[in-house]
C-alpha cells in the first residue's frame, strides 16, 4: 500500500504568505503537480493565510492564475476543477493572536489532525509565526504537526541561533523542516547514489587521489526586483552559507550507515564542523558593474548606490579530517554570469608516473557532476588519438538524465513537499547543521563588514572578477570553465 493510500500523509497544508512570489512560482506548482501524479492525498486541503483579506474564491482564482504562469505546461482544466474545492483561506496578521484562534477552528472544521505549516513569508515572520502556532496549542494536535521553514535561516550565528531557540521552544526538532531546496535536486540527491551505489568511484574520493573540488553555482540573472532584499544580504547569505555549503559537504561527507535523516545529517555535521572558518585571505568579494546596456548592482531597483554588497564571491575552503587534508575545495557564485550553470567538479592528481614521452603535462582526470542545465555526469580523461606513436587527446563518457531516463525530474519543491507531508526530513537541514554553517561564514561576513574595501569589480556576462582567478593561480590551479549552450 502506498502512503497516498494508507492516508498517513493526508493533512491540512497552511501556506503563510499564500499571497507572495514564492506560493505563486514554486509552491503551488508543486503542490498541483503532486495532485496530478496522484501524490497528493484526495482529502489535503490547502490553506492560504495572509494579511490580504481575500475570500476562499478569491485565493482560488489567484491559484489558478499562478498556476496558468506559472506551471503552464501542466495545467489542466479537469485536474484543478477537482483540487480547487479543497483550497480555502484565512485572513490575518502573522504576529496576530486572535488570528491564529481563527486559523485553529478553520483547521478543526476541516477536520485535518495532520497540519503542515510553510512559512513562505519574509524571514522576520519566522519567530512570530512559531510562537503564535506554540502559543494557539498548534504545535500539537491528535495528529502530526510539521513546520516547514524557508531560507535564509538567520542572519548570522547568533540570529540563527536564536531562531532556533524560538522554534524549538514550541516545537520538537522532529517536526521542524528547514528548507534548502538545493538539497532536492535530481542531481545532488545523485551525489550519494554516484558515491555510495557504486565500488568504481569511492575508493579514489580522498586527498591520495583528488587534487582539488570546485563547486560553482552562476546565474546570469541580476536583482529581478528583489534588488531591497538582496542588499541586506549578499551572495554569501543568499546562496553560499546554504546551497554551495550543502554541495560540499554532500560531496566530502564520509559514507552513512543508512540513508535516514539522523545518519545522513550526522555525517554532514561532521564535515561542517572540520571545516576551517573561512576568511578573506582566502576569499574573493565582487560585485557586477554595468556595460550601459546592462545595469550595474549600485544602479539597480533599491540598492543602495555605494553598496559593497557582494554580488560574487569566490572561497577556498578546507577540510581537516583524514579523507580531505590538503585538499582544497573551492566555491563560486555570481549573479550577472555568463550563463546559468550549477556544478562539482571533482579534479584528479596527475598520475604518479607517464611511461609515454609527451610534449605537455598529462592534463588531469575530472568528475564534473551538472546540477543545473544539462543534469547528469561527465567524466574527462586522456585518451591515445589514432594514430601512430602515443599522443594523447581529451575524451568524455558522459551521462544526461534526459537520455537515460523517460521520466521527468520532478522539481526540488515538489520532492520537498511531498517528503515532508511523508515525514521525511533527510533532504531539510537539522538545526546543529545550519548552525555549523554559519560558523563556517560568520568570520568573512563580519570582517567584510568591518572593511572599507571596493568589491572586485567583474562585468556582466563574464564568470566573475579577475581577483577569482588569481585566488586559485596563487594555488597553480584554474577554474573550469562550465560548458554552455
Ligand atoms: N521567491 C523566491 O523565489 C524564493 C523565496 N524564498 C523565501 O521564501 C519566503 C517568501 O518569499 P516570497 O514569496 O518571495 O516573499 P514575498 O515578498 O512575496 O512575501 C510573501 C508574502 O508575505 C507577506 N509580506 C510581505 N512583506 C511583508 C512584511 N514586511 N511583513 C509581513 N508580511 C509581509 C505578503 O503577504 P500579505 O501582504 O498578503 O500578508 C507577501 O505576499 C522568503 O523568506 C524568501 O526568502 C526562498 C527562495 C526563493
Ligand atoms: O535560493 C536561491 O536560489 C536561487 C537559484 O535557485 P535555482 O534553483 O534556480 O538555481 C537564486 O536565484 C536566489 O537568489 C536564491 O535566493
Amino acid at each position: 500500500m502506498t502512503p497516498t493510500q494508507n492516508g498517513e500523509h493526508r493533512c491540512a497544508f497552511v501556506i503563510f504568505g499564500a499571497s507572495g512570489d514564492l506560493a505563486a512560482r514554486k509552491l503551488l506548482p508543486a503542490l498541483f503537480e503532486l495532485h496530478l501524479r496522484g501524490a497528493l492525498h484526495p482529502e489535503t486541503a490547502l490553506v492560504g493565510f495572509s494579511r490580504r483579506d481575500w475570500s476562499d474564491d478569491t485565493f482560488r482564482e489567484r491559484a489558478r492564475a499562478a498556476l496558468q504562469e506559472h506551471a503552464p505546461k501542466s495545467f489542466d482544466e479537469a485536474a484543478w476543477a477537482e483540487l480547487a474545492p479543497r483550497l480555502s483561506f484565512v485572513s490575518g496578521g502573522y504576529d496576530d493572536a486572535e488570528a491564529y484562534q481563527k486559523l485553529k477552528e478553520h483547521l478543526q472544521n476541516l477536520g485535518q489532525d495532520n497540519r503542515l505549516f510553510y512559512t513562505s513569508t519574509p524571514p522576520s515572520t519566522y519567530a512570530p509565526i512559531a510562537e503564535r502556532l506554540g502559543e494557539a496549542g498548534m504545535a500539537r494536535s491528535a495528529g502530526w504537526v510539521r513546520l516547514i521553514v524557508e531560507k535564509p535561516f538567520g542572519h548570522d550565528l547568533r540570529s540563527a541561533r536564536m531562531l532556533n531557540e524560538t522554534l524549538l521552544k514550541h516545537f520538537r526538532e522532529e517536526q521542524i523542516y528547514r528548507m534548502d531546496h538545493y538539497l532536492a535536486k535530481e542531481t545532488a540527491q545523485n551525489i550519494a547514489a554516484l558515491r555510495f551505489a557504486n565500488a568504481l568511484f569511492e575508493p579514489t574520493w580522498n586527498s591520495q587521489y583528488v587534487d582539488h573540488i570546485q563547486v560553482t553555482m552562476a546565474e546570469p540573472m541580476g536583482m529581478e526586483g528583489r534588488g531591497g532584499f538582496y542588499d541586506e544580504v549578499g551572495v554569501i547569505r543568499d546562496v553560499i552559507q546554504n546551497h554551495l555549503l550543502q554541495l560540499v559537504a554532500l560531496t566530502a561527507t564520509e559514507p552513512p550507515a543508512r540513508y535516514d535523516a539522523k545518519s545522513v545529517r550526522d555525517e554532514k555535521v561532521k564535515v561542517f564542523q572540520a571545516m576551517a572558518c573561512s576568511n578573506p585571505q582566502h576569499a574573493v568579494i565582487g560585485q557586477y558593474r554595468g556595460d550601459g546596456r546592462v545595469k550595474g548592482y549600485r544602479e539597480e531597483e533599491g540598492v543602495d548606490p555605494r553598496s559593497r554588497q557582494g554580488t560574487y564571491a569566490a572561497l577556498e575552503l578546507r577540510i581537516d579530517n583524514w579523507r580531505w587534508a590538503g585538499v582544497p575545495f573551492f566555491v563560486r557564485s555570481g549573479k550577472r554570469l555568463r550563463a546559468k550553470s550549477s556544478e562539482i567538479v571533482i579534479v584528479y592528481k596527475r598520475p604518479p608516473h607517464i611511461p609515454f614521452e609527451l610534449r605537455a603535462p598529462v592534463q588531469h582526470d575530472r568528475i564534473v557532476l551538472r546540477l543545473q542545465p544539462n543534469e547528469g555526469i561527465s567524466l574527462r580523461f586522456n585518451a591515445k588519438k589514432p594514430g601512430q606513436g602515443i599522443s594523447l587527446s581529451r575524451a568524455s563518457m558522459d551521462f544526461y538524465y534526459d537520455k537515460e531516463f523517460r521520466s521527468r525530474n520532478p522539481d526540488a519543491y515538489e520532492t520537498l513537499l511531498e517528503d515532508a507531508m511523508m515525514g521525511d526530513a533527510t533532504l531539510f537541514m537539522r538545526a546543529d547543521e545550519v548552525e555549523a554553517q554559519w560558523r563556517v561564514v560568520t568570520p568573512l561576513l563580519e570582517a567584510w563588514e568591518a572593511s572599507y574595501d571596493e568589491p572586485a569589480f567583474y562585468d556582466v556576462g563574464s564568470w566573475g572578477p579577475d581577483e577569482a582567478n588569481d585566488l586559485l593561480a596563487k594555488r597553480g590551479r584554474t577554474w573550469h570553465t562550465p560548458a554552455v549552450e
